[in-house]
């Protein structure tokens, strides 16, 4: 493998029959568990914490009492921080991003926060980042917010409602999407001990003052994990082990283990912690449709699957693609096209509909998108390529290229 002025070339390997991983914590658990330590007074001792760039840039935020704090990519950290400091009273934020995350749609949760009494501002264009925020005590407890766009503006209030004085019910409204990530927080403050009731679709959060000091345990990240499951499909992979799962996962991307069975041939045993693929040899493949709504970060996996095993295939239920680390849908299309697959995509959808010549050596392009780079990675099993601007996989990933390494050949 090597690496110059940011091309990475992948020259065609085979992958190991037998070889193991580490994969580190989930950043979405570990990203609610940082701003609980921070509202709790760090009374959660956090094992197995993301190494993920953006976890990091969550963490030193966290630990700042700057007035700009800059959050580059990471979105998931940009939501929550918006309804942490909108309740720090009387700090004076000012929270940015890069370029991409001013486009990054933000007005609803915004819109919600300031319906509960939250002073924030636009900076530039209404309804994204940059904002300023004056926290201020909130005393409303109600609020309906429109559930489509993004489940990552309701779990910024459901992490902040217990601190809350009168906690908050928070009502959804429209098609939920990304629901088991919602869940997940959900989840995760009841294990700590929060009560949160649900009645249909809402969600009644009381007031939590103080949290006992207390041990969490973060589960290793599972869409991490997909690109070795999209490597098992494409490879023939007979044992490959990845550390370290639970059979009861709060990360809805842990649906891999149904999708890649069912669909790709791939199957999971739980061993203790750890997880074993194995290919099943002869599995009958066929075209499939798949609605991804409740697990968007692993569409991108599953697209470069069904195009390396020359699966047709209609993906539904991607509209928050759109609006991710860039416009997903759109660099699917462009870069499998480099691949020879045709694809027909809308709003929310992209089908893979033919496969032709494929471009020699093609160069994929990434987009500042970590997801980009990882799930077109192992295409490498079928064919030399290239891969630009290879770091971005630090913002989930860091230690990626070198997990890839040391299980291909
Ligand atoms: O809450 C979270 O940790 C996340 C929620 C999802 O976002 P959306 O709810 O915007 O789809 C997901 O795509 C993101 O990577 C992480
Ligand atoms: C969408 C993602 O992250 P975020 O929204 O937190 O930037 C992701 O990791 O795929």
């Amino acid at each position: 493998m090597q690496n110059t002025d940011s091309i990475l070339k992948l020259n065609k390997r085979t992958v190991k029959e037998k070889a193991r991983i580490n994969i580190a914590g989930s950043k979405s658990e570990s990203n609610r568990l940082l701003i609980l330590n921070a509202l709790y007074l760090h009374t959660i001792q956090i094992d197995n914490l993301s190494d993920a760039e953006d976890t990091q840039l969550l963490e030193k935020a966290l630990k700042s009492s700057e007035i700009l704090i800059h959050i580059h990519h990471a979105g998931t950290a940009m939501r929550f921080l918006t309804a942490y400091y909108s309740i720090q009273e009387g700090r004076e934020t000012i929270l940015t991003g890069s370029e991409r995350m001013k486009q990054r749609p933000i007005g609803i949760l915004v819109k919600s926060l300031r319906e509960l009494g939250a002073d924030i501002h636009y900076l530039e264009e209404e309804g994204f980042p940059p904002l300023k925020i004056i926290g201020k005590k909130l005393t409303k407890d109600r609020i309906a917010i429109a559930a489509n766009t993004s489940s990552q503006y309701i779990s910024a209030l459901l992490l902040i409602a217990p601190k809350l004085p009168n906690g908050l019910t928070i009502e959804l409204t429209g098609t939920i999407t990304s629901l088991p990530y919602l869940m997940m927080t959900v989840e995760m403050m009841r294990t700590l001990g929060i009560q949160i009731d649900q009645i249909g679709n809402q969600f009644i959060v009381h007031p939590f003052l103080k949290m006992q000091s207390q041990k969490f345990v973060v589960e290793s990240d599972w869409s991490s994990a997909s690109y070795f499951y999209s490597l098992a499909a494409i490879g023939e992979i007979h044992q490959l082990a990845l550390t370290a799962f639970k059979e009861n996962s709060l990360q809805g991307d842990s649906n891999l283990i149904e999708i890649y069975r069912t669909i790709f041939g791939v199957e999971t045993k739980f061993h203790e912690n750890e997880i074993q693929l194995t290919k099943i040899p002869d599995f009958p493949l066929q075209d499939f449709e798949l609605n991804l709504n409740a697990t968007p970060d692993i569409a991108q996996t599953i697209v470069v699957t069904a195009a390396a095993l020359g699966l047709k295939c209609k993906l539904t239920g991607l509209k928050t693609l759109k609006i991710k680390e860039t416009d997903r849908i759109q660099a699917l299309q462009n870069e499998l096209e480099k691949f020879g697959v045709q694809t027909k995509t809308t709003d929310s959808t992209l089908e893979i509909t033919s496969f032709e010549k494929i471009a020699e050596n093609p160069r994929v392009k990434t987009y500042h998108d970590h997801r980009m780079a990882m799930s077109f990675a192992p295409l490498a099993l079928l064919q030399d390529l290239e891969i630009e601007e290879p770091e971005v996989v630090e913002k989930s990933y860091p230690n990626f290229w070198a997990d890839f390494d040391s299980i291909t050949l």
